[in-house]
């Protein structure tokens, strides 16, 4: 079996598949290989283990890539990979959860705390040699403790941050979500609230849902006016989930508080995004999952995907798993 990699993966997962005999084609380098030559290279094999690949698994690529046994990406999203066309070829997708979890939510903690307290714009004015004389009444932000959180997709991830932001600052928890989950509400004392409820409700609003088309830009300038004056943004999950000239609107006409980006719409963010200027806003690039520990546990469950295909098995982590039946 011959699997291409379309960008180096910690050791950890590479030895796994290494020590099955697997023959592993590396793409070297950090740069994101053109469509032509991602496809090419497809074609030549059997399996693709998938890293963060700007080229869209999508029908066309599937049709071009007739050979394909299975995909294992290396993310537990899977908005890349369009599942009908995998789903029709039989062709099984992998993906990364649980391991990535709590680096992930750790993210919008810390993005929660830096909007809440403008640490990076304060960080920026000590860059610019403005840090002038102490003020009383100058940078002023907020306390978290005991105010709302609402949580947009209470899966994995969106139930850690809640964990954490309970056990830190006794936040009451709100959350939407596609259904109820009645165990994570007496754990973590969490309501279900319908989106309306849920923008009206939040002083820290954080979403974590998977995207989906549906889903494209659910936050707009209709939503945003819908949410409280006071309110903090804060999305680790996809930069699709924004409509980022709607943000800019709503962080400077005081619509909402703030807003924390690990994600933005589209990525990479230029460094003349306006966003960046503003003294409410944080953006970090994509480093949700970048520990050590969640990659090598992303590592890890790659490979195990790939090794199940490998021995004809079931993927362990399968995202479409009506393709075994
Ligand atoms: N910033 C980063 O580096 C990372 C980002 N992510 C993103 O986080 C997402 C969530 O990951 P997990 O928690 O593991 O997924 P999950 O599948 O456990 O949770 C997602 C939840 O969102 C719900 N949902 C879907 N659409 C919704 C909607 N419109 N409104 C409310 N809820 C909705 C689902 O029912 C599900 O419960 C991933 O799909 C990925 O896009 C994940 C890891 C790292
Ligand atoms: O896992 C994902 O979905 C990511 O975005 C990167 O870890």
């Amino acid at each position: 079996m011959n699997v291409f990699i379309n960008k180096n993966i910690p050791e950890a997962g590479i030895k796994l598949l290494q020590e099955k005999g697997i023959n592993l084609t590396i793409n070297p380098t950090e740069n994101v290989l053109s469509r032509e030559k991602f496809i090419k290279i497809c074609q030549e094999n059997d399996a693709l283990l998938s890293v963060g690949t700007n080229t869209l698994l999508d029908e066309d690529f599937f049709q071009q890539c007739p050979n394909l046994k299975g995909i294992a990406l290396f993310s537990v999203g899977f908005d890349s990979v369009h599942i009908p066309s995998a789903n029709s070829r039989k062709i099984p997708v992998g993906n990364t959860p649980d391991v990535l979890s709590r680096a992930t939510s750790d993210v919008a903690f810390l993005l929660m705390q830096s909007v809440a307290r403008k640490s990076f714009f304060n960080h920026k004015r000590i860059l610019n040699d403005q840090w002038g004389s102490f003020n009383p009444l100058a940078n002023l932000g907020q306390e978290l403790y005991g105010k709302t959180l609402g949580v947009c997709g209470l899966g994995r991830i969106g139930f850690e941050m809640a964990q954490k932001c309970k056990a830190a600052f006794g936040m009451n928890i709100i959350y939407h979500n596609r259904s109820r989950k009645e165990d994570a509400e007496k754990e973590l004392d969490a309501k279900f609230v319908d989106f309306e409820t849920l923008l009206a409700e939040s002083d820290v609003l954080s979403v974590h849902a998977n995207y989906t088309a549906e889903n494209n830009e659910l936050f707009n300038r209709n939503t945003f006016a819908k949410m409280k004056p006071n309110s903090i943004f804060i999305n680790t999950a996809r930069g699709k989930f924004q409509n980022e000239a709607d943000l800019f609107e709503a962080l400077t006409n005081n619509i909402i508080w703030g807003a924390g980006l690990d994600v933005t719409n589209p990525e990479p963010m230029k460094s003349d995004n306006p966003l960046l200027a503003l003294p409410n806003c944080c953006v970090l690039p994509h480093i949700g999952s970048a520990t050590y520990e969640a990659r090598n546990g992303m590592a890890v469950c790659a490979a195990q995907n790939i090794i199940a295909l490998f021995e004809n098995k079931k993927m362990p982590f399968c995202v479409n798993e009506e393709v075994y039946s």
